[in-house]
């Protein structure tokens, strides 16, 4: 009988055959980026090899090339999986669940579920201030990180928005990752939002919040709030990015346009994980649906906004260089994925922040009568309350809606930033990050944490801020007050932080006091108020559950 090492050709072919998929998988690898596993398809030669002779031998039937290839694919997963939970691996002294450390695939099916940001939490009450939530990823708790990282100097933008935006080129602002590039298409934006410039909005401002509180006006019964804040909001960034266009307030949301944007987030959330694929996603129709609706709904206020030209100032007046008359206008495509960003960026947040104070108010009655004293001092009823003349002075409004941010941020898990490749590494406080890992420092995490935050950590308690400006007096007795500024991000920081953030801070105080001016809030009898925590789901930007409640009219 014939053996089966003589029945079959010499190894020399499958040998050739097994180095050209190395080299495949590494060209391959090195274009995702991902590379680790593009050094490691160069190394797996040999034992693939052999491999390839003992599978040969044990299952003759099988012909040569689907040897090659089950070899190659087993030897490089088996070596990858060894290497990345291996102490040779860069990483290895940063403690995390192996799951995470063999796979980014594993926070990809976390975040599809919405809970990413209690699971992160969970992963750094077990394991320490950082953890590894993927091969080459950390999450921190730590606000010694926060300049280091995201400061002046700090590092550049990590890929997220390559997953998230299903394309690495054309990327908007929030995700360009040369940081020359980002500080240069960054000027507009900060044009845009000057200190000048802001006090020029006031009048867009005021109107869609007196829409607001008229439409809300009108309701009987029971509501839910957020809806109102997603149409008032998604109204005001329309407005702001193309001067106008949209009357979800007036008409409601006929053409199903928040839904649209809503609909794509778990996909986008998952892709975020892992931004190698998202260029591939934008292909499958399925993924890529929701996204080319947005873009084609924009790109038709992009161009009437562009032949109608700048009637009052608004963010596009300043992203077109409107302002700048010797500057040519940048390229269509740069004006419509801005566009994007703006409302997207702008009208979310701001909804998930309202809502979340609503609710926070509704369930702390004290507060909402205390917030209401401060408002009827500042704006007794016939006075304006979208006259921004008072908000700094609005202490206890400014503590309300930082507490909420503090509990809610509406970016839970924050944006990552990345160690660029090739680079020997660097310390980020006392943490040694080597070449090429991504970072997040966890907003969730660190606004939980009762090192920095305490009493009540986990408590709506607004007071904390007055204490801890000195504005108040603590009675929590015996009990340490912590407070740490730098564990509140809910913004992010530095040179790549929310550039909106002075915007939706004024858009927030206006809507409070022409809210509570008008109205008392009174939450369903009987709600679960846990149905808040449980609803309030993370896709990067949050969505919230129903709060049900009723205004009633306070005069
Ligand atoms: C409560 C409301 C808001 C919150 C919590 C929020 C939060 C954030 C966060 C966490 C980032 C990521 C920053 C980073 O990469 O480190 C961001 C970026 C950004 N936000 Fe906001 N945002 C809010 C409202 C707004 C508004 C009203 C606008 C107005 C258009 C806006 C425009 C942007 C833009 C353009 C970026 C990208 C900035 C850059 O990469 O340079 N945001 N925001």
């Amino acid at each position: 009988m014939e053996s089966a090492a003589n029945s079959h050709p010499s190894m020399e072919p499958s040998l050739l055959a097994i180095c050209a998929m190395g080299l495949i998988t590494h060209q391959l690898f090195r274009r995702l980026e991902t590379y680790a596993i593009s050094t490691h398809s160069l190394l797996l030669v040999i034992p693939q090899a052999v491999g390839f002779m003992l599978l040969r031998r044990s299952m003759p039937q099988l012909t040569a090339a689907t040897v090659s290839c089950i070899v190659f694919l087993l030897s490089l997963i088996t070596s990858v999986t060894i290497y990345r939970i291996s102490p040779f691996h860069p990483l290895a002294h940063y403690p995390g669940p192996i799951a995470c450390k063999v796979s980014k695939f594993w926070m990809a099916g976390v975040s599809l579920t919405g809970r990413q940001h209690t699971y992160i939490q969970s992963l750094h009450q077990r394991y320490g201030d950082v953890v590894r939530i993927g091969p080459n990823e950390l999450s921190m708790r730590d606000p010694s990180v926060l300049n280091p990282t995201f400061g002046p100097g700090g590092l550049p933008k990590g890929p997220i928005m390559v997953g998230r935006i299903l394309t690495a080129t054309n990327l908007p602002l929030v995700g360009i990752l040369d940081p020359e590039l980002h500080a240069e298409r960054r000027k507009p934006w900060n044009r845009a939002f000057s200190a000048p410039a802001l006090k020029e909005y006031e009048p867009l401002i005021a109107n869609r919040v007196t829409q607001l509180v008229r439409v809300l006006s009108d309701q009987r019964g029971e509501i839910d709030v957020g809806r109102f804040f997603n149409y008032f909001s998604y109204d005001f960034m329309m407005d702001m990015a193309y001067g106008g266009g949209s009357e979800l307030l007036r008409d409601g949301d006929t053409n199903n346009i928040w839904h649209t944007m809503e609909a794509g987030w778990p996909a986008a959330t998952a892709l975020s994980h892992v931004p190698y694929l998202g260029p591939y996603g934008g292909r499958v129709p399925a993924i890529a649906a929701t996204v080319d609706r947005l873009v084609s709904y924009c790109r038709k206020f992009t161009m009437k906004r562009i032949e109608r030209g700048s009637e009052r100032k608004d963010i596009f007046h300043y992203l077109n260089n409107e302002d700048q008359p010797e500057k040519p206008s940048p390229p269509i495509s740069q004006l419509l994925d801005d566009g994007i960003l703006a409302i997207v960026a702008g009208s979310d947040t701001t909804s998930s922040a309202l809502t979340s104070l609503a609710f926070c108010l509704a369930t702390h009655p004290a507060a909402l009568h205390k917030l209401q004293a401060e408002i009827d001092r500042f704006y007794p009823a016939g006075e304006d309350p979208c006259v921004a003349t008072h908000y700094r002075d609005m202490h206890y409004l400014t503590a309300v809606v930082h507490e909420t941010l503090r509990l809610y941020p509406p970016v839970p898990s924050g944006m990552n930033r990345r160690v660029p490749h090739g680079t020997h590494g660097v310390m980020l406080g006392p943490y040694f990050v080597p070449g090429g890992t991504s970072m997040f420092l966890h907003p969730y995490s660190l606004h939980r944490d009762p090192r920095y935050f305490s009493p009540f950590t986990t408590s709506f308690w607004p007071e904390r801020w007055l204490v801890a400006a000195n504005r108040g007096f603590t009675n929590a007795g015996s009990v340490t007050f912590n407070h740490n500024d730098a564990a509140f991000v809910p913004f992010s920081h530095g040179p790549g932080n929310c550039v909106g953030k002075q915007l939706a801070m004024q858009e927030m105080r206006a809507v409070v006091c022409a809210l509570l001016q008008k109205f008392d809030l009174r939450l369903r009898d009987g709600w679960d108020v846990r149905e808040y925590d449980r609803g309030f789901k993370d896709y990067f930007v949050t969505t919230r559950p129903e709060v049900p409640v009723t205004l009633q009219a306070r005069f």
